[in-house]
C-alpha cells in the first residue's frame, strides 16, 4: 500500500498537506458479489451498497472520535471521493466507537501548538464543514453516541437526525462550558435547526441535551432505541432517495446557501480570528484546565 506524501487541492482552491502515512491503508478497497463495498482508511471507515447508492462513513478514531488534523484529512478525502462517484446518492454518518458519536474539536490540536497550525487546523474544520453542509448527497447521521460541539455541528449538518436512546448520550454546543465561543457559523447551523430563542437559551448556556429534551428543542429528528439506530437512518435514507436528485439538491442548496456563503465570503478573516482568539494565554489557560478535567474524571 502506498504512502501519500503530497499536497490535495480543495474546491476552495486552498491547499492542504497530506502527512506522510496519513493515508496508509486508504485505497483497500473490496468488492463484495452482492456490490457491497469497503474502502478502509486509518480513521475513517467507508461501506457502501453500490447498488442502492448508499455510503456509510463511520467514525474510528479512539478514544472519543476527536477531530484531529489527521482524522479530518483522511475525512476530507472520503467525502470528495464520494461526492465525486456519482454512485452515491446518500451518505450515513456514525461512529465506529462505542458510546462516542464524536467528542468534538481535538483540544490537543487547540492548546500548546504555533499560530500556522492552528491556521491549518482551523482551515481543515471549516473545509470538512463546508463539505458536509454543501454535499449534494442526502446525509442521514445515525448518532450512536455522545455528541458535544464539533460532534453535534457535524450531525447539525446532516439532513436528518436519527439519535439513539440513551441518557449518556448527550449532544449539543457546549463551548461556553471550555470557557471558549462557538463561532458565528456554528451558530448559525444552531439558529437554522432549532431557531433563534432555542439556539439563544442553548448556546450562552452550553445546553449538552439528553435524547427525549433534544428531540422536543429540535435538535435531532428521531430518538430509537440504541439496535435501530442504524435500521432507522437506512429507511429514512430510502424515503429521501425517493425524491429525485436535482430537485432534492437545487431545494437544499437553496436553503444552505446563504448560510455556508457568509463563512466563504470570510473564510480567511474567521481563521485569523481563531488564531488570534485560541491564543491568548487565558484561552489557553481555560482548555488546559478543561482537558486536565477529564483526565482528573477517571481518577
Ligand atoms: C472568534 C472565533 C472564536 C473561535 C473560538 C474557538 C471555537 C472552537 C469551537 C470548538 C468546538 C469543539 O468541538 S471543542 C471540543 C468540545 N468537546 C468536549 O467538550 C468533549 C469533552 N469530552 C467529553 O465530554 C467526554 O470525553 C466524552 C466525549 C463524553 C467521552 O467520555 P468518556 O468517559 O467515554 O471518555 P473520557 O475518559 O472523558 O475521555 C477519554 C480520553 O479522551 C480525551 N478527550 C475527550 N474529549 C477530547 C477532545 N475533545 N479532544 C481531545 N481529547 C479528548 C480525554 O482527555 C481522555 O484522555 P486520556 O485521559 O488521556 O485517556
Amino acid at each position: 500500500m502506498a504512502l501519500v506524501a503530497g499536497r490535495k487541492t480543495f474546491a476552495a482552491g486552498k491547499t492542504l498537506l497530506l502527512r506522510a502515512g496519513v493515508w496508509l491503508g486508504a485505497e483497500a478497497a473490496a468488492r463484495g458479489g452482492n456490490g457491497a463495498r469497503r474502502f478502509v482508511s486509518q480513521r475513517v471507515l467507508v461501506e457502501s451498497d453500490v447498488t442502492a447508492g448508499i455510503a456509510t462513513i463511520k467514525f474510528k478514531n479512539p478514544p472519543v472520535n476527536s477531530l484531529s488534523l489527521e482524522f479530518l484529512t483522511e475525512f476530507i478525502i472520503c467525502l470528495e471521493k464520494l461526492e465525486n462517484d456519482k454512485t452515491y446518492r446518500g451518505l450515513i454518518l456514525t461512529s465506529d466507537c462505542p458510546g462516542i458519536f464524536s467528542a468534538g474539536l481535538d483540544l490537543r490540536e487547540m492548546c500548546g501548538k504555533n499560530l500556522a497550525h492552528y491556521a491549518e487546523y482551523w482551515r481543515a474544520i471549516q473545509e470538512t464543514w463546508l463539505k458536509l453542509y454543501l454535499s449534494n448527497m442526502v446525509l442521514v447521521a445515525a448518532i450512536n453516541g455522545a455528541s458535544p460541539a464539533g460532534g453535534c455541528l457535524m450531525a447539525l449538518s446532516s439532513d436528518y437526525r436519527v439519535l439513539a436512546d440513551n441518557p449518556r448520550y448527550r449532544i449539543g454546543l457546549n463551548e461556553t462550558l471550555l470557557g471558549i465561543v462557538a463561532p458565528f457559523w456554528f451558530k448559525d447551523v444552531l439558529v437554522n435547526t432549532i431557531g433563534h430563542r432555542a439556539a439563544e437559551h442553548a448556546l450562552q448556556l452550553g445546553l449538552l441535551f439528553q435524547p427525549t429534551e433534544a428531540l422536543q428543542v429540535g435538535m435531532v429528528d428521531q430518538v430509537v432505541p440504541e439496535d435501530q439506530v442504524q435500521s432507522t437512518a437506512l429507511s429514512v435514507m430510502t424515503e429521501w432517495l425517493a425524491i429525485p436528485d436535482h430537485a432534492r439538491q437545487l431545494t437544499k442548496s437553496m436553503m444552505r446557501k446563504a448560510t455556508a456563503d457568509n463563512l466563504i465570503k470570510q473564510r480567511e478573516a474567521d481563521i485569523q480570528n481563531f488564531v488570534s482568539f485560541v491564543s491568548r494565554d487565558s484561552i489557553q489557560k481555560s482548555l488546559q484546565v478543561y482537558l486536565e478535567k477529564l483526565k482528573q474524571k477517571k481518577h
